[in-house]
């Protein structure tokens, strides 16, 4: 039978999907999985469809072991676990397309070299997404490798909101908003037309809160705005990130504390957000967990910049009709949820608690004038439909 394989390597976790595709090439997941808290003490989960578990590793105490590491174990799992499937392509998600990718396509020399100079605007994404994509054609030469961005779907987003204020010859070189977690997002688009098509047709923020965070105004299930820019470290506080910040402070950082370039990156991608604020974690599992007044302090502020964020991007809409959480801690942690939603009563936002807390589908209460949903987002599968685009050559 023949298979795809999605792969998609976040910030702290990579995501894994083999879907079957029947005669019409339509895609059935057959197993999935994740290893997560890469950095910290990884762990990895393989279920079925249905959600049995078929394999479970805990590599506590290994937060040396990188991504690479990690992804050779994967592929020696796979290898012996094909059972007869013929894997006739993998997609990747690739988290930074610049100016020159608005869709998905087939990954070749030329392909990898223009993505390769698009590392410095991804550093916690782009060089893993591209580390797979070179592991596997060192193991599998032949096999067609697929790109999706994540920029794509922002791509046709008013112009306004692809600009930054500096002089024009910059934003004509590239530097401007492009956006991210696309996938995610047309994802949770889609979805949204299949469970509620007349909000879906509304203006909807979603809100992808992972270990990367950030908020999709969304009309008519196309972006119109976005809290990330030119690179994934703007808008909202996220696990290691620290959002949107004064330029200032960089400047301050580099001209008066005398520090490296390469610090204020470090800084800013790796040491700030959850982590900076608590001084004890990115992870918000372990803050929610904690008695310390930082870890409470870092986590009301992450739910305190998505509601003023969330706010700004009603703006942008000109109203909201509905908002969609989703990822890591969207999907899972309704004290985040109902802390975000609370801040936002003045737009006539209403929990029902207990649905909240169940992690229900609906958690606005009855009379909230917007509605608010838990949707689990589902990137894999979006690669697998834009890798079996650009097979059968539809690809938009
Ligand atoms: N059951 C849960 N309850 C609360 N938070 C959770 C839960 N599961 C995951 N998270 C949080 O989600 C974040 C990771 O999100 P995820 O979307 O998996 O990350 P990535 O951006 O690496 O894909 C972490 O902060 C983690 O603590
Ligand atoms: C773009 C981004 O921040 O991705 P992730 O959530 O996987 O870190
Ligand atoms: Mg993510």
């Amino acid at each position: 039978m023949k298979a795809i394989v999605s792969l998609n390597s976040g910030s702290s976790s990579i995501k894994f999907a083999l879907f079957t595709l029947d005669h019409e090439h339509v895609p059935t997941l057959s197993a999935g999985g994740k290893i997560e808290r890469i950095g910290l003490s990884p762990c990895l989960a393989i279920r079925d469809a249905h959600g049995t578990v078929l394999h479970e590793e805990d590599w506590t105490d290994r937060a040396d072991m990188t991504h690479a590491d990690l992804l050779e174990w994967l592929f020696d799992w796979a290898l012996s676990h094909l059972e007869g499937r013929e894997v006739i392509a993998i997609g990747h998600r690739a988290v930074h397309g610049g100016t020159g990718f608005a869709r998905p396509c087939r990954i070749d020399d030329t392909v990898l070299a223009a993505l390769e100079k698009l590392c410095p605007l991804a550093p916690l994404h782009q060089p893993h997404n591209l580390a797979a994509i070179r592991a596997i054609a060192r193991i599998a030469p032949d096999l067609t490798q697929v790109a999706c961005f994540d920029t794509a779907f922002h791509h046709d987003r008013p112009a306004v909101a692809t600009r930054f204020a500096i002089p024009r010859a910059l934003h004509d070189q590239g530097i401007r908003r492009y956006g991210f977690h696309g996938l995610s997002y047309e994802y949770i688009a889609r979805r949204l037309a299949e469970l509620d098509p007349e909000l879906a047709a509304g203006k909807v923020i979603a809100a992808h809160l992972g270990n990367g965070a950030s908020l999709c105004a969304m009309a008519d299930g196309k972006s119109v705005d976005t809290t990330m820019g030119f690179t994934a470290l703007d808008g909202l506080v996220m696990g290691t990130r620290c959002g949107a910040i004064d330029p200032g402070v960089i400047l301050h950082l580099e001209t008066q504390l005398g520090m490296a370039s390469e610090e204020v990156e470090h800084l800013l991608y790796k040491e700030s957000g959850l982590l900076g604020v608590s001084g004890l974690s990115s992870d918000m599992r372990t803050l929610s967990a904690s008695e310390r007044p930082e870890a409470e302090e870092a986590v009301d502020l992450f739910a305190w910049r998505a509601a003023r964020e969330a706010g700004g991007l009603t703006a942008s809409m000109g109203g909201i009709d509905g908002i969609v959480f989703t990822a890591g801690i969207g999907e899972n942690h309704a004290g985040v949820r109902s802390r975000i939603c609370k801040r936002l009563e003045w737009l006539g936002i209403e929990l029902d608690e207990a649905a909240n807390t169940a992690n229900a589908a609906v958690i606005s209460a009855v009379g909230s004038r917007a509605k608010v949903m838990v949707i689990p987002t589902d990137e894999e599968r979006m690669i697998a439909l834009h890798t079996l685009s650009v097979l059968s050559g539809t690809a938009p």
